[in-house]
C-alpha cells in the first residue's frame, strides 16, 4: 500500500476522543475490508454480555463471583446500594488516611511523621501499585514508595538497605486479597523482623489491604495494626488497581487518585459504547482477534515510547496473560488460549530486539504507546531545530514504518501526556479490552486455576525438605540424594531431594553440608554441627 492509501486507511479508521485526547490507530493492522463487518455480530454479543457483567451478573462462573472493577469508578452502577456505599466510603477513608499521614496526625509511635512507605504484595497486589508509582511518581512526592514484591531474601535486604535507618519513619502496607499468599506472608514477617531489629513495634507501623476475615485481616485485627482497608471478592487481583490496592499506595505517595479514578471512569464510558468504531476497547479486542486468529498465534509487543510507562508491559503481562491464558473455554473445551505479552520501552528497545521484529520471525504485533507531551516545559535543541523529544517521536514513527514495510503489524495508542487521568484511562482501556476479547474467544477472564498447581507443588517440596533434614539429623551420616529418597520411601523424588539439598547446602540456615562428587548428583549431604 502506498503512503496515500495508508494515509486514507489511517484517517478512515482513526479513533479520537476529543475530551481526553485518547487516540487509537489500527490502520497498520492488515485486517481485510470485511473483517470488522464479519465480527460485528460477535462483538455486539460481547457488548451485551459486558452490560450484564456491569449489572452484577455472575461473570466469573468458576468462582461464582460477580466482576465489579468498573463499579470502583462508577459506584452507582453497582447492583446494590451497600456496594456503592462501601466503595465511596473506602475512597474517602483512603483520602483521609493519606492526609493524616502527610499532616502528621498519623505518625510513628515516637511522634515522628512517616516519610516513606513499604508495600508488601505480589502479582495484582504489587504490579498495579508499582506501575502507578513509577508512571506518576516524582522526586517531590511526600512519601516515596518501596516494594517487597517477591520472597527473595536478598531482594528484601536490598530494599531494607535503601530504606536504611528510615525504617523508623516508614509505614508498611501489606496487600493481599486472599490474605494467605506465602510470598506476601514471608515479606510481612521479614519486614516485622527488620522493625524488631530496629527496636520498633511493627503493628504500630502497619496497614493491611485485604479481604474481610482473611488470615491477614485476622493478624492485623488481633495485633492492632494502624488501619485495614477492604478488598472485595468481586474485584480480581489483576483488576484491583483502582481499588484500595492501587489507590492507598498512590494516595500515600501523594498522587492524584481522583484524577486516576476520573480517567478510568471516562474511559469506561467510551468503552461502554455499542458502536464498535467509537469504542476503543472493542477495536483493540477485534485487532487482537485479527492478529492472533483468536488463538494467541502472535505475541503482543508493548512498546511505550515513554520512560514513565516502562512497567506497563509487566502490568499488562498479568492482566492479559492471567486473564486469557486458560486451558478450557467456558464450555469446557480444551483450547489452551492466551496472548503472550512482552516489551519495555522505546526507543531503548530498538537497540535490543527490534532487529528481530523487523527481519526475524513474524510472530507478533506491536502496540505502540505514544505520549505527545515530551516534558514539563521546553526542550533544548540537540541539533538546530531538533529536540530529544522530536527524536523519540521520530523513532516511534520510524519504527512503525520500518516494521510496516516488512509486513509487520502495529497498533498505536496515543495519549496527550502521562497524568493520573491518562494512567487511569490506560488501565481501564486494557481492563475492558481483555474482558471483551475474552468474550470473543469464550474464555472466563476472571479466574486463575493454573496458578494453584505451582503453589501446591511448592508445598510438596517444602514438606519433603523438612523430612530430608529430619532424616539427615537422625542418621548423622552423609548420604546421596538417591539414598535419602530411598530411605524416605520416595525413590522417584531423588531429583527433587538433590535440588532441594543443593539449595540448602548453599545457605547456613539448615546446617546442611555437601561433599561434592563426580558426577555432581552423587554428592553426599549431611547435617553439620
Ligand atoms: O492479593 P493476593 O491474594 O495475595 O494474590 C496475589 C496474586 O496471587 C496469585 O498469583 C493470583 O493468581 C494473582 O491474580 C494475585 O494477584
Amino acid at each position: 500500500m502506498d503512503n496515500t492509501a495508508l494515509w486514507n486507511r489511517y484517517q478512515s479508521h482513526l479513533f479520537h476522543d476529543p475530551e481526553s485526547g485518547l487516540m487509537l490507530d489500527i490502520s497498520r493492522m492488515n485486517f481485510a475490508d470485511g473483517f470488522l463487518a464479519s465480527m460485528e455480530p460477535t462483538i455486539q454479543k460481547a457488548f451485551a454480555e459486558m452490560a450484564e457483567l456491569e449489572g452484577g451478573a455472575i461473570a466469573n462462573p468458576d468462582e461464582g463471583r460477580m466482576v465489579g472493577h468498573y463499579w470502583l469508578r462508577s459506584p452507582d452502577l453497582s447492583p446494590a446500594d451497600e456496594i456503592a456505599a462501601e466503595i465511596g466510603e473506602t475512597v474517602q477513608r483512603i483520602r483521609e488516611f493519606a492526609a493524616a499521614v502527610h499532616g502528621g496526625s498519623i505518625a510513628a509511635p515516637d511522634g515522628r511523621p512517616f516519610r516513606k512507605f513499604l508495600v508488601v504484595g505480589i502479582g495484582g497486589s504489587a504490579l498495579g501499585p508499582q506501575f502507578v508509582a513509577d508512571a506518576l511518581g516524582d522526586a517531590d512526592n511526600p512519601l516515596p514508595p518501596y516494594f517487597f514484591d517477591n520472597t527473595d531474601p536478598d531482594g528484601m535486604d536490598r530494599v531494607l538497605a535503601q530504606i536504611g535507618p528510615g525504617l523508623a519513619e516508614t509505614l508498611t502496607v501489606v496487600i493481599s486479597k486472599s490474605g494467605g499468599t506465602k510470598e506476601t506472608r514471608n515479606g510481612m514477617l521479614e519486614a516485622e523482623a527488620a522493625y524488631r531489629r530496629a527496636g520498633l513495634y511493627f503493628p504500630r507501623y502497619a496497614v493491611a489491604v485485604t479481604g474481610e476475615g482473611s488470615e491477614l485481616d485476622r493478624v492485623a485485627t488481633q495485633s492492632g495494626w494502624i488501619a485495614r482497608f477492604p478488598m472485595w471478592d468481586w474485584v480480581g487481583g489483576r483488576t484491583s488497581v483502582t481499588s484500595a490496592v492501587g489507590l492507598l499506595p498512590a494516595a500515600l505517595q501523594g498522587l492524584d487518585i481522583a484524577g486516576m479514578i476520573e480517567g478510568a471512569r471516562l474511559c469506561d464510558q467510551l468503552t461502554r459504547r455499542t458502536e464498535t468504531a467509537r469504542n476503543p476497547a472493542a477495536l483493540l479486542a477485534l485487532m487482537w482477534h485479527h492478529a492472533t486468529g483468536g488463538k494467541g498465534s502472535r505475541d503482543m509487543v508493548v512498546l511505550p515510547y515513554k520512560d514513565r510507562l516502562l512497567l506497563f508491559s509487566r502490568y499488562l503481562q498479568q492482566l492479559i496473560m492471567e486473564s486469557i491464558g486458560k486451558e478450557l473455554d467456558r464450555d469446557g473445551n480444551v483450547v489452551c488460549q492466551g496472548i503472550s505479552v512482552y516489551g519495555n520501552k522505546g526507543s531503548t528497545d530498538q537497540h535490543a530486539y527490534v532487529q528481530q521484529l523487523r527481519e526475524g520471525v513474524n510472530n507478533f504485533f506491536v502496540t505502540f504507546i505514544e505520549v505527545l507531551r515530551d516534558r514539563r516545559g521546553a526542550s533544548l535543541p540537540v541539533e538546530p531545530g531538533v529536540t530529544s523529544g522530536d527524536y523519540l517521536a521520530g523513532f516511534l514513527q520510524g519504527t512503525r514504518t520500518a516494521l510496516g514495510e516488512k509486513g509487520r503489524e502495529s497498533l498505536t495508542i496515543t495519549i496527550p501526556e502521562v497524568s493520573p487521568r491518562t494512567v487511569g484511562m490506560l488501565i481501564a482501556l486494557f481492563e475492558r479490552t481483555v474482558g471483551l476479547y475474552a468474550l470473543l474467544v469464550n474464555i472466563n477472564a476472571y479466574h486463575q486455576p493454573g496458578v494453584e498447581a505451582g503453589k501446591k507443588a511448592a508445598g510438596t517440596v517444602l514438606a519433603l525438605q523438612a523430612d530430608i533434614i529430619t532424616h539427615l539429623r537422625g542418621t548423622g551420616s552423609s548420604l546421596t540424594a538417591d539414598e535419602i529418597a530411598a530411605a524416605l520411601g520416595c525413590p522417584d523424588a531423588a531429583e527433587t531431594v538433590f535440588r532441594t539439598l543443593l539449595h540448602a547446602a548453599a545457605n547456613p540456615d539448615h546446617g546442611i553440608g555437601m561433599e561434592q562428587a563426580k558426577p555432581l548428583t552423587a554428592s553426599r549431604f549431611s547435617v553439620q554441627g
